[in-house]
């Protein structure tokens, strides 16, 4: 089942004096349960796509279409009741409260919808174990190395169960070790949870975590691939199709004991 679909979508950025094409007639569909990846040089497209795919900016023509729902113009309250039930976000500032522990960071959604107690706690213990965060409720953020701090971030997006979890650049600010850790929760929570991922990322190591690929080289889609046998043969098929497309983009060797 398509939870996604996005129909023709260009973006085109400024006006009459100065334009720039950001996207050409992009289609492409997402099932339920996908871990796509979006790769593709700089200034290829990338973010833009996520923005246009996430509702965070609007298509110059085209749709984009949700469980068979127009998505593309809802505006105001329905935009804002949309994001909130249906949709997660995880980017590099992770813009947690440094006032308050852990604990009360990863609950601060929910507390919006009024849950009794037990069910708020049932969730936060959940989620806290998925990440491996139960022995850091009690924390607070600044005690907390980025690493630690980025799944703080991520378990307050989950907790809220979106259908659907968009991440740009999600490893970014990690050290090797952290964003390895980082990518096998997205795993974990992609394969137990069934929730779907869409994660834009300049890196082949990071992307080795997804079941599928498409590359974006000029704001049109390059090409895809698709996860068959381990990940390090992943990792060997998407440096490959990163030296195809070109535009350079940084590349990690596949790090050793993954
Ligand atoms: N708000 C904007 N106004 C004008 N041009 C923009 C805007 N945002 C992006 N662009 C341009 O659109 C093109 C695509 O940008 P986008 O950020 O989507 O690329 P990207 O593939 O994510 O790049 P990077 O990997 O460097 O982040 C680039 O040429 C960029 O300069």
């Amino acid at each position: 089942m398509h939870i996604l679909e996005a129909q023709q979508l260009t973006k085109i950025y400024g006006h009459h004096l100065s334009l720039k094409k950001a996207l050409t007639n992009v289609s492409l569909s997402v099932e339920q349960g996908e871990f796509l990846g979006i790769m593709g040089p700089s200034g290829a497209g990338k973010s833009t796509l996520l923005n246009l795919l996430s509702t965070i900016d609007t298509p110059t023509s085209g749709r984009v279409m949700m469980d068979g729902r127009d998505i593309t113009h809802l505006k105001g309250h329905a935009l804002a009741e949309f994001r909130r039930r249906q949709l997660g976000f995880i980017f590099q500032d992770f813009n947690l409260l440094d006032a308050l522990k852990v604990r009360e960071n990863i609950v601060l959604p929910l507390a919006v919808n009024r849950l009794p107690v037990d069910q708020l706690q049932g969730a936060l213990t959940h989620v806290a174990s998925v990440l491996g965060l139960s022995e850091l409720l009690d924390y607070y953020p600044s005690e907390l190395s980025v690493g630690q701090r980025q799944r703080v971030a991520s378990a307050r997006t989950l907790i809220v169960k979106p259908q659907l979890l968009f991440a740009d650049e999600p490893t970014g600010s990690l050290d090797s070790q952290s964003a390895t850790e980082f990518l096998q929760y997205l795993q974990t929570i992609n394969g137990q949870e069934k929730m779907t991922i869409i994660m834009v990322t300049h890196d082949a190591f990071t992307a080795s975590f997804c079941k599928r690929i498409l590359f974006i080289k000029d704001g049109q889609i390059f090409s895809e691939i698709i996860r068959q046998g381990d990940r390090q043969e992943f990792f060997d098929r998407i440096i490959d199709m990163q030296a195809t497309i070109g535009g350079g983009g940084k590349t990690n060797a596949l790090r050793s004991g993954d």
